[in-house]
């Protein structure tokens, strides 16, 4: 009589009807042989974990938002604790903050060239049509809508939803903000895009220019305004001083492209969103909206032109590391090469070097020619107001480095320990980095640390939550500085309230219910700055009311708010580490990490039961 199931399973393991004894025998021995291969992979993974705390193996994870500083902090243990790979390392960092540069360059003009703009020119200023603010938020948007992406207590994506408990709560506030979320059309300007940004077009702001001697002469970018005696205003000269600046500095584009050909792996598909007017990424046309990807990436000649409103990324590990290195041909002065690792496909990463386009570090020479205009540009008042009004505020966001124009862009630019540390690379994917402290950094070498640095922008959480087995202890960064700021890939979440539904889902997470927290509340520098310049939290966070506007009492605020999250939602006790950050800061960052190091090693001891 045939045996009936519902497991589907038990149905395909379940012997024909019709085996034979010698069919059985061998069906048996093949049993019996996958339960031996099943139970001995049992034991090396048993043994393999037993062995890594016995050799005393460290691993920690870094967890955040994007832009929160996970990497940052793991060029400061690199920094401190590898430092003469990291010194040899430096002058690959070079390529990015060159295109640092040149993006930052490129969004100053994007601004000035927008049809509100008194910088356009007047072919787009004639095409302009009045826009109004974008309409108030619908009631519900009031309060936050949980990000699609994170992660459960199984791991998987999906946020729980919204604490109502005492100490946790905090309330978000948009009601001040009648037009939050900014509109789709307008400009975007990556992180440092702000929801109360003034969405009124500049009307009357036509101009002519008096003085068109220019570029001989010292530039005047300021605008004229000229009226005409029926009051209208007119533009009667068609190549502004800024148009003309704007021609000059068109080279960066050409290294733009050499400098992205020389980072970003051949073939990859994956990028996020840079903000450039008008152009959805196809990260966020992919993830967020549901609609078919974007295509024309990593292919031939429209390379360059595709990535031209993304963020540039890196898969994390040497392999864009060893690409430069032996792309590089004049840096011998400097330096050996440290990594000649390829990249995940085995091929060195396209680049100027090897297409033949590039003479020896072409992208510094170009930089060191526009070097006067890209300054006047940048310390223009009246350019520096038009920023200012539409709340562009790159001195804030990452990878800044106008103000220092006159060294980096030198002939023989070495980038500094802070400059590397103040570089913006994008991660996308997960890895691992293996070191073992020098000797040379006064500390033990029997200790192997793991540094695991994920990418933290929403499409990529759900790749993490591989990485959370076997793991010592996560710090967990929160850049509290973007209370007042939305996130890149999605403009209808704030930041801040972003890092706290992900604290939320770490903390509660059961895959991570017996691993210590460390939590960096990062990036008081800017915070600090932010406050001083009268930027109100309480303008952002409802709950924060009257309270001090000041580093003090905010980060001591926001500290006691995370904490009791993370004790509401914790499945078990734990250990459980603040810290306020500056991750950039050198001096302070070094005690920091210090502890931190002291303290994971202390507990990673306690758990191999050596002490
Ligand atoms: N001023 C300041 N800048 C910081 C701080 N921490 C990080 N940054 C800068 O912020 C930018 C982003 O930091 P990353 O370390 O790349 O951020 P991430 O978390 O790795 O971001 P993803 O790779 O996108 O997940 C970099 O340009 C850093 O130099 C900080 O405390 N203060
Ligand atoms: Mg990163």
């Amino acid at each position: 009589m045939p045996v009936t199931s519902d497991d589907p399973l038990d149905e395909a393991l379940r012997p024909p009807p019709d085996e034979t004894p010698a069919e059985r025998e061998i069906r048996l021995e093949r049993e019996a042989e996958a339960k031996r291969i099943s139970l001995a992979i049992d034991a090396s993974i048993k043994a393999e974990r037993q062995a890594r705390r016995k050799k005393r193996i460290v691993r920690l994870l870094l967890l955040g938002q994007s832009e929160s500083g996970k990497s940052t902090t793991l060029r400061q243990f690199q920094r401190l604790y590898t430092p003469t790979a990291f010194r040899e390392e430096r002058i690959l960092w070079r390529a990015v903050i060159q295109l640092n540069i040149v993006r930052s360059i490129r969004t100053i003009i994007e601004a000035l060239s927008s049809p509100s703009s008194p910088y356009s020119s007047p072919r787009s200023r004639a095409r302009s049509i009045s826009r109004t603010r974008p309409p108030p938020l619908p009631s519900q948007n009031a309060h936050f809508s949980p990000p699609p992406y994170g992660i459960d207590n199984n791991g998987r994506n999906g946020y729980s939803g919204r604490s109502h408990g005492h100490g946790a709560d905090m309330q978000f506030s948009y009601a001040s903000n009648s037009h939050y979320p900014p509109v789709p059309s307008q400009p975007r300007h990556n992180h440092y895009s702000d929801p109360d940004a003034d969405y009124e077009v500049d009307s009357d702001t036509e101009f002519t220019i008096a003085n068109n001697s220019w570029p001989n002469g010292s530039p005047n970018l300021e605008p004229s305004p000229r009226s005409d005696p029926s009051g209208s205003s007119t533009t009667t000269l068609a190549h502004t001083p800024f148009e003309v600046l704007k021609a000059r500095l068109l080279p960066l584009q050409h290294i733009e492209a050499l400098l992205i050909a020389k980072l970003v792996p051949p073939n990859e598909e994956e990028a996020t969103q840079l903000a450039g007017p008008g152009y959805p990424s196809p990260t966020e046309s992919y993830f967020s909206m549901h609609t078919s990807r974007h295509n024309g990436h990593g292919h031939g000649h429209h390379r360059s032109q595709s990535y031209r409103n993304q963020e540039i990324f890196v898969r994390p590990g040497p392999g864009w590391k060893g690409g430069l290195s032996r792309a590089r041909v004049n840096f011998s002065d400097h330096f050996e090469p440290h990594d000649t690792s390829t990249t995940s496909n085995g091929h060195r990463p396209m680049s100027a070097g090897n297409t033949g386009l590039e003479t020896p570090d072409e992208p510094q020479e170009v930089l060191y020619s526009c070097r006067k205009d890209m300054i006047h540009l940048w310390n223009d008042e009246h350019i520096r107001d038009i920023l200012r009004r539409r709340k562009i505020r790159l001195e804030e966001g990452s990878g800044f480095f106008l103000d220092d124009l006159e060294r980096v862009t030198a002939l023989k630019y070495m980038p500094t320990d802070d400059d590397v540390l103040k570089a913006r690379l994008k991660t996308v994917g997960v890895s691992e980095y293996k070191f073992e402290m020098e000797i040379s950094a006064g500390r033990d070498s029997g200790t192997e640390w793991r540094i695991v640095d994920v990418g933290g922008s929403r499409s990529q959480r759900p790749t993490w939550a591989p990485f959370f087995d076997d793991v010592d202890a996560i710090i967990f960064l929160a850049p509290i500085s973007g209370f007042d700021q939305v996130l890149a890939e999605d403009r209808t979440v704030n930041r801040l309230e972003d890092s706290v539904l992900l604290w939320k889902a770490v903390c509660s997470s059961k895959l991570l219910a017996s691993v210590d927290l460390v939590l960096f509340l990062n990036k008081c520098d800017i915070l600090e700055k932010k406050l001083a310049s009268g930027i109100r939290l309480s303008k952002y966070v409802r709950s924060y009311g009257d309270r001090p506007n000041d580093l003090d009492s905010v980060s001591k605020y926001l500290r006691g708010k995370f904490s009791a999250i993370h004790r509401e939602y914790s499945p078990n006790p734990r250990k459980f580490y603040a810290f306020c950050t500056s991750v950039t800061d050198t001096a302070t960052t070094a005690g920091i990490i210090a502890s931190v190091r002291d303290m994971v090693i202390r507990q990673h001891l306690k758990q191999s039961k050596l002490l």
